[in-house]
């Protein structure tokens, strides 16, 4: 027989009380009858209507939106874009917190996955407890930084930009985003119509004047000539092989950070921060402390970022290698650092390509994975090395937090961990944290 499904509580609305902060940019309640809510547009401390937008009877939990403020948290301020808000643009989560507070959630979202995860307190991870903005960003309150120098626009049925909303397929149109950089405000994407088109990437390089649009069209759909405020060279997503084409331009920007230009290509992965480069290879080479005859790794190495910061200072005797899956990364990282005779760049993942190289000691590793984390299997390789100190970046907490607890398992603890705001008025946070072996002034 099969079960009766369970009734949807979409639309219902509770008075609650908002907890603490949870990861993913909403705060934790309950119902009178103990069920849980993760509540979005609230803050810890608020009284507040919530309407259910996701869940149903006898669920773990439930999503909801603060629709109305009872009684409202002195962090809080009036929203400052008109696209944000229950049901609106999905992009940012804590438009209606003061920049410090959104700090201070931060924070409290790493300290709680730390603990979580990784059994660590913030005194045991060496870190003060602070989400710091990025180097020489000064945000004064009221106003929302426009740091985002790449933004993909979501494309309406009737060809209007606009952004995803939280969760949801549908696109909320925009006629400007505010955390977008002035460089991809320029060009003009939210005036123009872009019929056919399910995605348009914009990208402002900094440092260099480069722009570039990255067209993913519909099925079958013809490209549309791209006339902008500024010139651009324009990219083409095959809706079927995901692969990326030249439609006009160079199929680059170049990007500046660590005094050195950086050719990104294909829409690779770069820091969207202006400032986020150079803050993580600041926070990176200060834990590390890098020596003239060094051998380094540097996993997940994109374009090279990490690696041109180490070869310049393992210098000579030294050695880097690179490791990087993403093919037009690892050509683009060799023509970056191809300066230097003792940087090699493999491509391939991690995971194998590692193993492969038959390295069993190094001086120094970076590791910088993609949100997932690198894993136990790689944590517990990269353990195996010996390394004087490891630095590890990551873009989420909780992939951190578990990667530290399986670098604990293998004698490695934390010496330091530094924390970031490069995505302000988004749940994202950055953090580095650098370890040393466990023996080593224990
Ligand atoms: C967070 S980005 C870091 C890039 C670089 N460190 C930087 O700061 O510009 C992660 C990179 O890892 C690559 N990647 C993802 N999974 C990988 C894997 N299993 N092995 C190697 N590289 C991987 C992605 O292509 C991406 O370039």
């Amino acid at each position: 027989m099969q079960a009766e499904p369970r009734k949807s509580l979409v639309g219902e609305e509770y008075e609650v009380e908002i907890g603490p902060v949870a990861h993913g940019g909403h705060c934790i309640a309950r119902t009178s009858e103990g069920q849980v809510l993760f509540v979005r547009h609230a803050l810890p401390g608020e009284r507040v209507v919530a309407r259910v937008t996701e869940g149903e009877e006898g669920a773990r939990f439930l999503r909801a939106d603060a629709v109305q403020v009872l009684d409202a948290s002195k962090d809080r301020i009036d929203v400052p874009c008109p696209f944000a808000g229950p049901g609106r643009c999905g992009g940012c989560d804590w438009q209606h917190a003061k920049p410090g507070a959104q700090r201070r959630l931060k924070a409290d979202v790493i300290a709680e996955q730390l603990q979580h995860l990784a059994g660590l307190t913030p005194e045991e991870a060496g870190w003060d407890g602070t989400v710091m903005p990025a180097e020489g960003d000064k945000v004064p309150a009221g106003q929302v930084p426009s740091w985002r120098t790449r933004v993909q626009y979501a494309v309406t049925a009737d060809g209007r930009a606009g952004l995803r909303r939280h969760r949801s397929h549908e696109v909320e149109p925009i006629d400007h985003c505010m955390i977008a950089a002035e460089g991809v405000s320029e060009l003009g994407i939210e005036k123009r119509v872009w019929t056919g088109m399910d995605s348009v990437e914009a990208i402002a390089a900094t440092g260099s004047q480069d722009r570039q649009v990255i067209l993913t069209p519909k099925p079958g759909a013809r490209l549309p000539l791209v006339e902008l405020d500024r010139p651009v060279s324009v990219l083409r997503v095959d809706e079927r092989s995901g692969g990326v084409h030249r439609v006009h331009g160079r199929p680059f920007v170049r990007e500046r950070a660590d005094g050195r230009t950086h050719r990104v290509g294909n829409g690779g992965f770069w820091q969207v921060h202006p400032r986020a480069a150079d803050t993580l290879v600041t926070a990176v080479m200060q834990g590390l402390l890098p020596r003239k005859g060094d051998m380094a790794l540097d996993l997940y190495c994109g374009v090279g970022l990490f690696a041109g910061a180490l070869a310049d200072r393992v210098g000579e005797q030294g050695a880097v290698l690179g490791i990087e899956s993403g093919k037009r990364a690892v050509e683009d990282a060799r023509h970056n650092l191809a300066e230097f005779d003792r940087v090699r760049i493999e491509q391939g993942k991690v995971e194998s390509v590692l193993p492969r190289t038959g390295i069993t000691e190094v001086d120094l590793i970076v590791l910088d994975p993609p949100r997932a984390g690198a894993g136990r299997k790689t944590v517990e390789h990269l353990a195996s090395l010996g390394a004087r100190r490891i630095a590890y970046v990551a873009c989420d907490p909780a992939a951190l937090a578990r990667d530290l607890g399986y670098f604990r398992d293998g004698g490695y603890r934390v010496r330091t961990l530094r924390a970031f705001d490069l995505f302000p008025m988004t749940h994202h946070v950055e953090c580095v944290a650098i370890l040393e072996p466990a023996t080593k002034g224990s």
